[in-house]
């Protein structure tokens, strides 16, 4: 089933063009690779599925059924969605930011205090529960964020450079987290400068170039476009 589908979709932003004519569809129990330079569109992109920013055309349906021009609210519950930036607020602990996303999606009380002894241990922040934001350093702030992200089940996981800020024991664990989600039938779009990891991890990839899509497939070509490129580049 397809459980993200975005027909030629454009987004504008102070009267340029960010996104044009942007089509593709993420499947069921899979992760998508958004990939391109800086500035290719990959944020905005983002944005504009989660109705941060608003599309000047196109359609964008959830689960083959849900249009986010119809029903917002519907659409919007079925996201969830880890930002480049981790957007904590001064002044709730790490476990009541927690608490406010587990809330926020209707989550029970058991499956929440589970997810989070499990996420707060593979990400070593067992100690750090009753810190606030300002006392912990950037990698625990995007690691608090990335479990806020985790914590629901929902059809959609919409990741923005997932692996920015973590070392490499918690990007290991992230990565294994996406690996089940995907597994248990998310479906993941992420978007990442990190294409050793993303290429194990993802099923396929779009590349955006200057707001449109460049090219997409299974991730086995992206790999073998990109070892020609970097045969071309040093044959000489
Ligand atoms: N608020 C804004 N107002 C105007 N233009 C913007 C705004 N945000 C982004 N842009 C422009 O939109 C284009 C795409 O930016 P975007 O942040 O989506 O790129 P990206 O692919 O996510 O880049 P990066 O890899 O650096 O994160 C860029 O040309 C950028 O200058």
């Amino acid at each position: 089933m397809k459980v993200l589908e975005l027909k030629s979709v454009e987004t504008e932003l102070g009267g340029s063009v960010l996104l044009s004519d942007i089509s593709f569809a993420v499947e069921e129990s899979s992760v998508v690779a958004l990939v391109g330079h800086n500035g290719a569109g990959k944020s905005t992109l983002m944005k504009t599925i989660l109705g941060e920013l608003q599309k000047a055309k196109g359609e964008i349906t959830i689960n083959e059924t849900s249009t986010q021009d119809e029903d917002f609210l519907t659409y919007k519950e079925q996201i969830s969605y880890l930002p480049e930036e981790p957007l904590l607020l001064t002044e709730l602990t790490v476990m009541q930011h927690f608490q406010l996303y587990a809330m926020s999606y209707g989550i029970e009380e058991a499956i929440m205090e589970e997810k989070i002894k499990s996420y707060t241990s593979g990400f070593e922040l067992e100690d750090k529960l009753n810190e606030y934001p300002e006392s912990l350093s950037k990698g625990m702030r995007q690691k608090v964020q990335t479990i806020c992200a985790l914590l629901p089940d929902t059809p959609l996981l919409l990741i923005d450079e997932p692996f920015m800020g973590l070392d490499v024991y918690a990007m290991d664990y992230l990565e294994e987290l996406i690996r089940e989600k995907a597994h248990s039938g998310t479906a993941v779009l992420l978007t990442s400068h990190q294409l050793e990891r993303v290429k194990d991890i993802a099923d396929t990839y779009i590349m955006l170039q200057h707001g449109e899509v460049l090219d997409q497939g299974p991730i086995s070509d992206f790999k073998t476009i990109r070892r020609r490129k970097h045969d071309e580049r040093y044959k000489d």
